[in-house]
């Protein structure tokens, strides 16, 4: 295809990223243009203009033209490409594997990433960075969504949006909302969708904005499911479970399930929020530079002089070892009262009444108090500021004794009571057999402060389930999950190594990202070859399993081989819980027995997941399929595997409270069996509530050794397993949120990034490296590639005919006649015939009709 003088011109954006080609010689200047016809030419250098392609750069790609050799020019070698590149006429040559083949221009702005011609990496960015810049941040990819995190004020308006795909709706978070809630009334079936991304990227805004769309379009059967209390919950979730971290000001620490249930009349008859994984050891400590739970310095600054006076909080410490009411500027301090106000509203909103509200300013204020009693670092184990403690034990109602046992003398009650040989508590039994590691007194009180918000935590969730319940029938659910986001101290040019903390978040993430592969690859190959559809799709080489195993591979996983070399070919979690019960185990054990199971030419199977590094108890997991590795410190992560007793006897402090208004907000939880306490919101008696509470009842319950030792690291998988779980079953939508802002990585770690101005005098700075890290470690081209061989869908035989028969009246008439009923292949078969479909368009299964989406 010969394009000497009607090639196509330049496209508006000719390039993204820096211009500087990543590989490739720019030629002399006498051969640029390459058109035959110039009579300087010699005759063997003559070129004429082929395709449009992009050429890949290290930052970014640009437009240009395939120069291919005309007659009499010498063939360039096997592998490389000539081009022309759009923005300067500049002649080069480069590796085929840097030259993507481009989109015809009326597809830059293409609705949906499924109908661009060519699928890849530099087509499809160049597609969302065209929309972004139109104020369009979310584009189609197939059956999910990308959304491209907006920054600044700008909130893309639907309307603007042009109609482009079949179902006419624009490609946003509240159509993919309004598809689930169509297809969850005509298929009587509960949908899912789960946000996956980095840290900041949006995903607790696409949740809450999905969930507002869905109660606004639905409405609910008696109100008590209101636009208004979504957002009231999450401003409530945002203050008690998000802090301000580097990735983003309002990172979330906790990991939901947020369930709307609907009625066969498509209307919401109650929602239930699920909560787990709380990272709660932030209330004690924080990584430097990050903040502690919001709702801490909102009520330190916000609360009035009685309350204040009442809770001891008049006068502020010098210093609080939980980084608590410090702010850096007064307008800051300001701020945070304004928020609290808020709060409260809110927490009006969704019915929470004033004496629940004061029991709540408690447990925060006795937390307070415990961050300044602090402990005693040597000696007895004790509290370090006798005043302060008793302060806290005011708070929460009780005697300073009982606060003082609670918090470091679980140890002598044991003793006690096994010299009485009264029955232990269930769940005690093996404590004694494992020997592990002392309990500091500081790790005494950090357990203290964490198990009090623990369950403070989960009684704020049960308080909003309250506001959302209602005992009327509802026929299927719509559940929305959100978690922390991936994080890699990387991405913000910090030299330090990621924490247990993030580990947990990463690992989140990368559960959710298997349930995405799952669903988009296996279950879809697997659907389709057991139906006998020809499909021209390898799997994947790479997984998310591969990473996932690293950290949770169980024992009976692992297929031994001959002679058992790998018989501790465990995942991190399980070693850890393994090593906290052996006594003089260390964190350097934990470490060599990961890399013995796990790294690549450790002696085991390994993989290339894991890689130990030169810095002593440092490894590196390959998250996001190998394109994003993060760097762990193993330091003191025994120690937090072991069960934290203090944290154990929180709840009972609160319980046993002489204040009334803590009694009946706490006592209510007494009546939960201990081994899911890790997971709050479990108390919804509907129905839909009392299914989803036994799924998670019944994952906890598959792992009885686990939760006997209440082991916080297998508590860890089992949580993820329980959220994963809830959702598995249901028809699962997702919504990739990329950031596309320049981090400091991609810019030689120097400056803060600076964030783009839509509409602004500023050019629009986007991070092209980061976003292929993002594209890639998601595994979204390869999933348009199978959505794009046209079988990614599928419906049930009869489900099809009775969905079109009214376009065949002969079949209907046919149907009406016989008695006994047709065959529903045959039938399908004629229907196929009469729609004159194109062959390549639907697939005949043995029971379902296979085609692109119905
Ligand atoms: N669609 C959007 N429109 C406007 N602002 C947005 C949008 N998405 C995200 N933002 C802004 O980006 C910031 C981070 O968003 P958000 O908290 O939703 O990210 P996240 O992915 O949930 O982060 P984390 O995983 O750390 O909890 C917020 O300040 C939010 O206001």
């Amino acid at each position: 295809m010969r394009q000497q003088d009607g090639s196509p011109g330049p496209a508006e954006t000719p390039g993204v990223g820096q211009t500087q080609p990543e590989e490739g010689t720019a030629l002399q200047e006498d051969s640029r243009g390459g058109q035959s016809g110039d009579s300087d030419q010699a005759p063997e250098d003559r070129w004429y203009q082929a395709e449009k392609v992009w050429l890949v750069q290290k930052d970014g790609f640009t437009l240009a033209t395939v120069l291919k050799p005309d007659e009499g020019t010498a063939d360039l070698p096997a592998g490389r490409v000539r081009l022309c590149l759009d923005a300067d006429q500049t002649v080069t040559e480069v590796d085929e594997e840097h030259v993507h083949r481009a989109n015809p221009p009326e597809l830059d702005q293409a609705e949906d990433l499924a109908s661009l011609v060519s699928v890849n990496e530099s087509s499809v960015l160049n597609t969302l960075l065209h929309r972004y810049r139109a104020q369009l941040p979310h584009t189609c990819s197939g059956p999910d969504l990308i959304v491209l995190q907006p920054q600044g004020p700008w909130a893309p308006p639907a309307a603007k949006v042009p109609r482009g795909r079949r179902d006419g709706l624009p490609a946003h978070v509240c159509s993919l909302a309004q598809r689930a809630y169509w297809e969850l009334l005509s298929q009587r079936r509960d949908h899912s969708i789960v946000a996956l991304g980095r840290s900041g990227a949006g995903k607790t805004t696409c949740c809450e904005q999905v969930l507002e769309h869905l109660v606004a379009m639905a409405g609910s059967v008696d109100g008590r499911v209101s636009v208004e209390k979504i957002r009231a919950a999450f401003m409530v979730l945002r203050a008690f479970g998000s802090v301000s971290t580097s990735h983003s000001r309002s990172a979330t620490r906790f990991s939901m399930v947020m369930s709307l249930d609907f009625n066969a009349m498509g209307r919401i008859t109650a929602a239930q929020l699920q909560t787990m994984l709380l990272e709660k050891s932030r209330v004690a400590r924080q990584p430097d530079g990050e903040g502690n739970f919001k709702v801490f310095s909102q009520m330190l600054a916000g609360l009035d002089l009685d309350l204040r006076t009442e809770l001891n909080l008049h006068q502020t410490a010098e210093s609080s070892t939980f980084g608590m009411g410090v702010w850096s500027k007064p307008e800051d301090k300001q701020k945070a009262g304004a928020a609290f106000a808020q709060l409260r509203g809110a927490m009006e909103t969704l019915g929470i009444s004033e004496s629940e509200q004061r029991a709540i300013w408690r447990v925060l204020a006795a937390i307070y108090h415990l961050g300044v009693a602090g402990a005693c670092k040597v000696g007895r184990k004790q509290f370090m500021r006798f005043e302060w403690a008793n302060h806290a034990a005011a708070a929460l109602g009780c005697e300073f004794e009982e606060l003082n046992t609670a918090t470091f003398k679980h140890h002598l009650r044991q003793i006690i009571e096994q010299v009485t040989s009264r029955p232990r508590p269930r769940g005690l039994e093996e404590e004694e057999a494992s020997p592990g590691l002392k309990m500091t007194g500081v790790e005494c009180v950090e357990g203290m402060a964490g198990g009090l918000y623990q369950e403070l935590f989960a009684a704020v969730v049960s308080l909003i389930n309250r506001s959302f319940s209602s005992h009327h029938l509802s026929m299927a659910s719509i559940m929305v999950v959100d978690s922390p986001g991936f994080q890699n101290p990387r991405h913000q040019g910090k030299d330090r190594a990621a924490t247990f903390e993030e580990l947990c978040h990463n690992y989140a993430q990368e559960r959710l990202q298997l349930l995405f592969h799952q669903r988009t690859f296996e279950s879809t190959l697997e659907r389709l070859r057991e139906e006998g559809v020809p499909v021209k799709f390898d799997l994947p080489e790479s997984s998310p399993a591969t990473t996932v195993a690293v950290v949770d591979q169980k024992p009976s996983q692992v297929h031994l081989p001959a002679g058992g070399g790998a018989e501790d070919a465990r995942g991190l979690l399980w070693v850890l819980d393994e090593e906290v019960r052996v006594e003089g185990s260390s964190d350097s054990v934990v470490l060599e027995r990961l890399r013995v199971a796990f790294e690549k030419g450790a002696g085991g199977e390994g993989t290339s997941a894991l890689r130990t590094c030169e810095q002593p108890l440092q490894c590196e997991i390959a998250h996001q399929l190998g394109q994003d590795p993060v760097r762990y410190d193993l330091t003191g992560w025994l120690h937090k595997a072991k069960p934290n007793l203090s944290a154990l006897d929180a709840p009972q402090v609160l319980q046993h409270s002489k204040r009334e208004e803590l009694q009946s907000l706490f006592q209510a939880r007494a009546k939960l069996p201990p081994v899911c306490r890790a997971v709050a919101g479990l108390e919804g008696t509907s129905e839909q509530a009392s299914l989803r509470s036994r799924v998670v009842r019944r994952t906890f319950a598959s792992s009885l050794g686990a939760v006997r030792r209440r082991a916080p690291c297998s508590h860890v998988k089992l949580q993820m397993d329980a959220l994963v779980n809830l959702v598995k079953r249901s028809r699962l939508h997702f919504i990739h949120c990329l950031t596309p802002t320049p981090t400091v990585e991609s810019r030689g770690g120097q400056g803060s990034p600076t964030p783009p101005q839509p509409g602004g005098d500023q050019p629009l700075s986007l991070d092209i490296p980061a976003l292929r890290v993002q594209l890639a470690g998601s595994h979204i081209l390869e999933a348009l590639r199978l959505h794009r061989t046209g079988y990614a869908d599928h419906m049930g035989l009869a489900q099809f005919r009775r969905r079109f028969q009214a376009l065949d009246p002969a079949l209907l008439k046919k149907l009406l006649s016989t008695s006994e009923g047709m065959d529903e292949r045959k039938a399908v078969e004629q229907l196929l015939m009469t729609l004159d479909l194109e062959k390549t368009a639907v697939a005949l299964g043995h029971s379902q009709v296979s085609g692109a989406s119905f």
